[in-house]
Formats: structure tokens, C-alpha cells, sequence
């Protein structure tokens, strides 16, 4: 089943950030669109995870953030904090590389997807433990009614990973940052979790910022590509014409150190 793509997107124009008075981030601008993955890509310390922080409001502590982030026609960076947090983890939801940042070890499976729905949905009971079984099945987790009831060590990386996407699913977000999912998996499972992602990109018309500083990564997934370089987006567009033209020295770099050329227009 394929939903109509959404309206809504995220636009983030001029983005620029600074930490305890030294300036991360220069002025990004990124546009994601509902039903499209768009590859998020440069080396350690460009600003890709800042920019995804950015987003949720959930900059390090002493960070000033100016520039425009649009969702749903309004701008994310001057909403009050009561206000940001029904988008936050509700419309706008994020997965981190490592499962054990987003998953409690401690709780149930069930517990951790309900209390998502109770916090913002306002359902409990029934409701809320079928909808999380079926958000089980959506991410592939074999026996969904069982698996509700164990604990987050009792599953795989790969299994772990997949249950935090459920939970930023909980809430039936527009929007999924997902920041270096498959870098702390077995390269095994990594394929498998993309094509999870980009399959609820497609089914869900969600709008995915996949942060990555693999291009290899996002050859394999990637609508659009983004390239940063110390705090700015240098080069933006398709992933086929990204990859095969780069116009940016930089983009031309990454590309050449890759071991295997990366896949181009007709790849999956
Ligand atoms: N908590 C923090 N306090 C101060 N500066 C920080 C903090 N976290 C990151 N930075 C700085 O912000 C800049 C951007 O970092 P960011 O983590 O966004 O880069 P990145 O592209 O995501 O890199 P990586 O792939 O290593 O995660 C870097 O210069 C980094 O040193």
C-alpha cells in the first residue's frame, strides 16, 4: 500500500548554531520532502548531527541557534518550549546510532512504545498495545505479540535498532532524523535496516533526513544528497547527479575515497 505523500516537509534555511561561543553550524539550508529520503552526508565534525538536533530543540546546553527551521508552516526555532515539545518524538522523530541512546533498558518492549502513544496520543490500554504490535510487525520483528513482552537485551543490534524505529514511529511522525542508523551494526544487518527505512519511507510518505558520513551508505537509499563541509551545505540535488557529476572539490574527494564506487540512478 503507497499513501499519498504528504504536504508536509522540512525546510531549513540559514541555519547557523554556535556552542559556548564558537559557531558549528554557518548557515545551513536542506529541504525534505514527505515520501522522499534525503542523504545527509560529510566527514566527523561538518555539523550533520547538530543540524539534526537543531531540528528537535535539542541543541547541548549553552548552543544559540538563528536562521529558520519551517514544519507545518511554522518555524521550529522560535517555539516555546511547551509548544516544541508536542512536535518533538510526535511529528518529528529521531533514531541515533546506537539503540541503547533511544531504547530504556530496563522496561519492556511494550512498555517503551506505549508510553510514547499515552505521553502524546493519549491512548492506553488495548489500543495502545495493538498499535504497538502492529508497529512491530511494520519494522519486521518476527512474533510481534511476544516480543512486546521481552526486554531490550533479549533482542540482536539489528533487532534493537529496528525496535527503536518503531518507537520513533509510535506517534505516526511526518518526519524521521535518522542519525548514523546502521553505523554500530554488523554490515550484515545494515542493509536490511536501510531498506526498512526506505520502504516506510515509501508506504508511510515520510520525509527522512538520513545522516551519514558514508556515501556508500546512501548510494544504496538516497532520493536527494546533501553535502556538508564545516558547518555548511556545499552541494545539494539528486542522488544519481550528485554522485556521477559532483560540482563541489569536496563531494569529488568523498567520492574518490571510496573503496567501491558508489551506486548510481538505476540502483536500488
Ligand atoms: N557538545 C558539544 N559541545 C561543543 N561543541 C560540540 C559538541 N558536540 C559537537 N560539537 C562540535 O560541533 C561541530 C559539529 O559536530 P557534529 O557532531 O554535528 O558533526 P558530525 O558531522 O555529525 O560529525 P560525526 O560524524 O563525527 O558525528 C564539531 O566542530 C564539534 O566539535
Amino acid at each position: 500500500m503507497t499513501a499519498e505523500p504528504r504536504a508536509a516537509a522540512l525546510t531549513i534555511e540559514g541555519l547557523r548554531v554556535s556552542i559556548g561561543g564558537h559557531d558549528v553550524l554557518h548557515g545551513v539550508d536542506l529541504a525534505v520532502e514527505a515520501g522522499r529520503v534525503h542523504g545527509l552526508a560529510g566527514e566527523s565534525g561538518s555539523g550533520k548531527t547538530m543540524t539534526g538536533l537543531a531540528v528537535l530543540g535539542l541543541l547541548p546546553h549553552g548552543s544559540r541557534a538563528s536562521g529558520r527551521i519551517a514544519f507545518g508552516g511554522r518555524d521550529l526555532l522560535g517555539m516555546p518550549a511547551r509548544v516544541l515539545d508536542e512536535v518533538r518524538g510526535a511529528k518529528i522523530a529521531m533514531v541515533f546510532q546506537d539503540p541503547a541512546t533511544s531504547l530504556h533498558p530496563m522496561l519492556t518492549v511494550e512498555r517503551q512504545l506505549t508510553e510514547h502513544m499515552r505521553h502524546h496520543l493519549g491512548v492506553g490500554g488495548r489500543e495502545a498495545r495493538d498499535r504497538a504490535a502492529g508497529l512491530l510487525a511494520k519494522v519486521r520483528i518476527p512474533g510481534p505479540r511476544e516480543a512486546l513482552k521481552r526486554y531490550p537485551h533479549q533482542f540482536s543490534g539489528g533487532m534493537r535498532q529496528r525496535i527503536a524505529i518503531a518507537v520513533a514511529l509510535a506517534c505516526d511522525p511526518e518526519v524521521l532524523i535518522a542519525d548514523e542508523p546502521t553505523t554500530a551494526l554488523d554490515v550484515t544487518v545494515q542493509a536490511g535496516i536501510l531498506r526498512l527505512l526506505r520502504g516506510l519511507c515509501d508506504d508511510l510518505g515520510l520525509a527522512v533526513l538520513l545522516v551519514t558520513h558514508d556515501l556508500g551508505v546512501m548510494s544504496a537509499v538516497a532520493d536527494e544528497v546533501s553535502v556538508m563541509k564545516d558547518g555548511l551545505v556545499v552541494e545539494t540535488g539528486p542522488r544519481g547527479r550528485v554522485l556521477r557529476e559532483p560540482r563541489h572539490p569536496y563531494t569529488r574527494s568523498l567520492l574518490d575515497a571510496l573503496p567501491v564506487p558508489p551506486a548510481g540512478e538505476n540502483s536500488p
